[in-house]
């Protein structure tokens, strides 16, 4: 199933943010100032959500991941995702969360049908995490982590954004993070997603990481399923988890794309770098569904072929990482 898009992509997999609030200000998400923020009325409803996404199972979508902001500070979302789960048509219902509030919500999510859960994770060192997250308590992930394995969640994948000169020493003891235990660590390239001049001497290449990490351990690589995310996937010879690089900068991935996104604004959008998007506000408000699925349709024939980072048009088309959901 799935609707093919111009370049013949099957695209099955909506990454719907459901706020644009956080708990965190990591620095390569969020500028030090904040984003202004939407004002109730201007994110969607819980109803409009579910509404969207019946259109997109409708459209072949079989997988969704909530996203954010931080999914997790938005009341009542364990109840939403109970409703999600239960749409007819829809596979995989996953969460990407800084893993903060996981002490409280691991159990319930799970209860509820969120299917797998990838956490954010910048540092294991107490100081660098606040650094990076201006302010966050490490000590607080770890227990979130801790919680969502105790839940029965199936082992978790880890984000790490490598920054260069700030956390990306620690690639090493990332990847040493699997040789034990059966996580799925991923290393992300540092997208330029704030417009910020300095980027490019922050961002580590993938190639570059692999090679760090390649230098201590024995790296095999592994076959990815078809539903998998961007992430190219090692192990460590014997090790219990495994390694992704993910590297939208370097060597994007848009040829094998298979994901809309609609941002917490109700805006649908194509790809992740490209200013183009439908305002899904004034379809829903006129509750034609079937149009807000042509809508849906013609974002994905729309959809464009990949992105332009680092080249001419570099800036392009940015929005702000929380709004959109990553
Ligand atoms: N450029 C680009 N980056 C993406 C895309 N999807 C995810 N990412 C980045 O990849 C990182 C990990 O994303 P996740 O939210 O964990 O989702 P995923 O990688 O699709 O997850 P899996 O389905 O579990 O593999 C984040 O930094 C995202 O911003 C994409 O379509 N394009
Ligand atoms: C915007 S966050 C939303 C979900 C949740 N708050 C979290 O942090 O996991 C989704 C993903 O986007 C990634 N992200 C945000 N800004 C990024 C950037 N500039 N470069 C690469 N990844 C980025 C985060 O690391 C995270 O994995
Ligand atoms: S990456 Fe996630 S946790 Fe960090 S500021 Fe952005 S939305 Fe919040
Ligand atoms: S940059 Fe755009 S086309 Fe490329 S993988 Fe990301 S969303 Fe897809």
């Amino acid at each position: 199933m799935g609707t093919i898009d111009s370049f013949g992509r099957r695209i099955t997999y909506l990454r719907l943010s459901v706020t644009d609030r956080c708990n965190l200000r990591c620095r390569y998400c969020m500028p030090a100032e904040g984003i202004p923020k939407l004002r109730h009325g201007e994110t969607l409803n819980y109803e409009e959500l579910l509404r969207v996404s019946r259109e997109a199972v409708a459209l072949g979508i079989e997988k969704i991941r909530i996203t954010g902001g931080e999914p997790l500070v938005r009341k009542g979302i364990v109840e939403f995702a109970g409703r999600l789960a239960r749409l007819s048509g829809l596979r995989e219902l996953v969460m990407t969360t800084n893993g903060l509030l996981l002490e409280e919500l691991a159990r319930p999510l799970r209860q509820a049908g969120v299917r797998r859960l990838n956490i954010s994770l910048d540092s294991l060192r107490p100081e660098t995490f606040s650094f990076i997250t201006r302010g966050g308590d490490l000590r607080k992930a770890l227990h979130g982590i801790a919680a969502a394995e105790a839940a029965g969640f199936p082992p978790v994948k880890i984000n790490m954004v490598v920054m260069g000169g700030i956390n990306d020493d620690e690639v090493v003891d990332f990847a040493a993070l699997t040789l034990d235990r059966p996580w799925t660590v991923r290393f992300i390239e540092y997208m330029p997603t704030l417009r910020d001049e300095g980027w490019r001497s922050q961002c580590v290449p993938g190639s570059e990481i692999l090679e760090r990490i390649g230098r201590r351990y024995p790296l095999m690589p592994l076959v990815s399923s078809e539903m998998a995310g961007p992430a190219r996937n090692f192990r460590i010879r014997g090790a219990a988890g495994a390694i992704g690089i993910i590297t939208p900068v370097s060597g994007h991935f848009c040829d094998q794309c298979n994901r809309i996104r609609v941002t917490a604004a109700g805006v649908a959008r194509g790809c992740l770098f490209s200013e183009y998007g439908i305002d899904l506000r004034p379809l829903l408000a006129a509750g034609d569904d079937l149009l807000l699925r042509e809508r849906l349709r013609s974002l994905i024939f729309g959809k464009p072929g990949r992105h332009h980072l680092g080249e001419e048009a570099d800036g392009d088309g940015m929005v702000a990482m929380s709004r959109i959901g990553g």
